[in-house]
């Protein structure tokens, strides 16, 4: 979407085909800094430590790993040695096994020293898949809002959303942001309460960036704020992205995204998950069985913002980085086919 004013997806291929530029959100809003990865190695930190995040772009940023490790090894051996180190960069998003299985399985079929090319190929169309879901996904958001808002044609369209699956966290447009900025382009005014969302504060930090790149009126919240403007009438939906949802339809986001769907349901709010189906995991039965991210209890202790961090407790902490949702509080899942009661 809209970076200093020209239209740009958040990864892509180096120029001399043989890398991936990345955007350090570590650095967001306070810097744009792209980043060239050279490695399967330099992928896997990358994502492990958040340098880009979001489920589908994690699996991008992966696919690409998965080729350079390629270009440095085409045997098996090294095939399935980057696959499984990529894999365990992170845990719960889906999209990084279904992305590095893609990958995989162009290549395996192919003698060695075509499957560094092969992969790069998978890769590149990993992504251009990425921006057309997300698309799709805008469009039928799009009619959705519309029927959200016809209700209050007097006034905007009040939307909260948790953490980022905006641009950021995709390739283009992103899940939840992209019926947003189809409905913003469209003339449709809408209003976006941004959760914070502690502890990386992907809301504050990047969907704050986001909507402001691209002219949406939003106001940062503390996560702790959602329920209260729902139960105020100041919400008029709720929609979020997703790392997996599973065979049952049980929604593994960010944590604290099932602290909204309780606050939703307790007031009649519609809350709508946003995925494509490269995030749905038909082979996980329920939310129960996905694997939640533990991360550093430093992300909690420590607030980190323009200039450095500081320490926010004199104690230690829990650091769940995800939790699920189950389906009965799911209002709808957007998906590239359409807005379904079920997935
Ligand atoms: C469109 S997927 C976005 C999804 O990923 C985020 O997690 P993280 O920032 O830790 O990668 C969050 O759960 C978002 O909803």
């Amino acid at each position: 979407m809209k970076l200093e004013g020209t239209h740009q997806r958040s990864i892509r291929r180096a120029a001399d085909g043989r890398g991936a530029c990345i955007l350090d959100q570590r650095e967001l809003p306070w810097k744009i800094v792209w980043v060239e990865l050279r490695s399967m190695a330099e992928a896997e930190r990358a994502i492990r430590e958040m340098w880009t995040r979001g489920a589908p772009l994690i699996g991008a940023t992966a696919a690409y790993g998965l080729a350079m490790a390629m270009a440095e090894d085409g045997s098996d051996a090294a095939l399935d040695a980057a696959h499984a180190t990529l894999l365990a960069a992170r845990p719960t998003a889906v999209n990084l096994r279904w992305a590095l299985d893609k990958v995989a399985e162009a290549v395996r079929p192919l003698p060695q020293a075509e499957r560094a090319a092969a992969a790069f190929a998978r890769a590149d169309a990993i992504c251009d898949e990425d921006v057309e879901l997300n698309r799709a996904i805008g469009e039928h958001g799009l009619a959705l809002f519309r029927t959200l808002h016809a209700k209050h044609p007097d006034r905007p369209l009040n939307i909260l959303t948790h953490c980022n699956a905006g641009w950021l966290a995709t390739v283009d447009y992103g899940t939840a942001t992209a019926p947003i900025y189809l409905a913003h382009d469209a003339g449709i005014p809408v209003h976006v309460w941004v959760d914070e969302t502690r502890p990386r504060n992907q809301g504050a930090l990047l969907t704050a960036f986001e909507l402001a790149g691209h002219g949406v009126p939003h106001t940062v919240i503390a996560d702790n704020a959602g329920g209260h403007l729902m139960m105020q009438g100041q919400v008029d939906a709720v929609i979020v992205g997703t790392d997996r949802v599973t065979a049952n339809g049980d929604v593994c986001n960010k944590i604290g995204t099932y602290l909204k769907a309780l606050a939703a349901r307790d007031n009649d709010v519609p809350f709508y998950v946003a995925l494509p189906y490269t995030t749905f995991d038909a082979g996980t039965a329920t939310g129960a069985d996905v694997p939640i991210e533990e991360r550093s209890p430093d992300e909690v202790t420590h607030v980190a913002g323009e200039g450095g961090s500081i320490r926010v407790t004199a104690s230690g902490a829990a650091n769940p980085a995800f939790d699920v949702t189950p389906a009965r509080l799911v209002t709808g899942y957007l998906t590239e086919r359409g807005l379904v009661d079920r997935v």
